[in-house]
């Protein structure tokens, strides 16, 4: 698994002041899709305190359940990760962008594996590029993480890549017997899957371009995990959700996990959740950065729709290794939900 290496734009953008846009990443076509101006369409906010009490808020396992069936997306609010954990994380990621183009280039992606810095996705010299730059390490569980590409600047990068890891983990794992319920399933259903579950963490930095309605900051795809803990870092929008045909900016409250259900949560439902195609815009003016945590199964765990779940309905989807899942989807291009659809049956 591999991406192909391609150049920084934050370096670009330095060298030529951001103006040009090479034509690698002219993609002018991405501003034709309409965009939902003001919001008769909110994404739907979680109280995850609330949420873990069912006896004093019964509601709230109803709502999620609204959440995942018609959205795919949320925000869970009162998710009780320390501030510090969420300032922490922010601070290392705005100072690893900071840092010279040498110093990031130590953790520079190699030849044959995706953990590091560059990009994710690139499989061919011709393809069109997305305006952003990508930091990508598995965290979850300890075997998988490769140190060799975590930072050791800014001081205390990876101590705080590992809390707040731990943290985004702590989460998942008490949504899942949650969901489990939703799904009129034993709590066993989904933890058993989890248990060893993977973690990795993309953490993208997007430029600011003078002709932003030209690039895409990060291409309309949907992930491929079970869930997705998407964590907005400076006050810069450009988050979109596609939904009736139309994107959908996603406002993040302060300090909120934005949600969203991958392609393994729609297979494992056998298609009762789906996944949602969502993109990154770029601003004008603004870098921009987020940080995303991917979630999915244990690597021993099948790819497949839950076999409570088509006891008595047709399987829509088939069934793989997770390493051959995996593989799949990183070594192809990310285009819409393209990949999930080879998955069908
Ligand atoms: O930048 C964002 O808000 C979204 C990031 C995202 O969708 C991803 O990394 O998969
Ligand atoms: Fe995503």
């Amino acid at each position: 698994m591999e991406s192909l290496p391609v150049p920084s734009v934050q370096a670009m953008v330095a060298a030529t002041g951001g103006a040009e846009v090479p034509s690698r990443y002219h993609r002018p076509e991405a501003s034709q899709d309409p965009v939902a101006n003001d919001i008769e369409a909110e994404i739907p906010v979680i109280d995850f305190q609330r949420l873990l009490d069912p006896d004093a808020c019964p509601e709230d396992s109803a709502r999620l359940h609204r959440a995942c069936q018609d959205w795919g997306f949320f925000q869970l609010i009162n998710h009780g990760v320390p501030s510090d954990v969420i300032k922490g994380m922010k601070a290392s990621i705005e100072g690893f962008f900071q840092l010279p183009p040498e110093t990031k280039k130590k953790v520079a992606q190699e030849r044959g594996q995706l953990d590091g810095y560059g990009h994710l996705f690139v499989v061919s010299e011709d393809q069109k590029l997305d305006w952003s730059d990508v930091l990508y390490l598995n965290t979850r569980p300890p075997y998988r993480k490769n140190l060799r590409f975590w930072p050791d600047k800014p001081d205390n990068f990876r101590l705080t890549l590992e809390k707040y890891s731990a943290a985004t983990m702590n989460i998942v794992e008490r949504l899942l017997p949650i969901i489990a319920k939703n799904l009129e399933l034993q709590p066993e259903a989904l933890t058993d899957k989890f248990i060893g579950g993977i973690q990795s963490i993309r953490m993208n930095y997007y430029p600011a371009c003078a002709k932003a309605e030209n690039v895409v900051g990060l291409a309309p795809h949907s992930d491929a995990g079970f869930l997705t803990l998407v964590l907005q870092v400076n006050q810069v929008q450009g988050l979109q959700i596609r939904r009736n045909g139309t994107w959908v900016p996603v406002k993040p409250l302060d300090s909120a996990f934005v949600v969203n259900l991958g392609d393994t949560f729609e297979i494992f439902t056998n298609g009762r959740y789906k996944s949602i195609e969502h993109r990154a815009v770029v601003n004008t003016e603004k870098e921009r950065l987020s940080i995303a945590a991917f979630h999915g199964p244990n690597m021993h765990a099948k790819i497949g729709p839950l076999k409570e779940i088509v006891a008595h309905e047709v399987e829509a989807y088939k069934t793989v290794d997770h390493e051959n899942f995996r593989r799949l989807f990183l070594s192809g291009k990310l285009v819409g939900k393209s990949f999930l659809e080879q998955m069908k049956l």
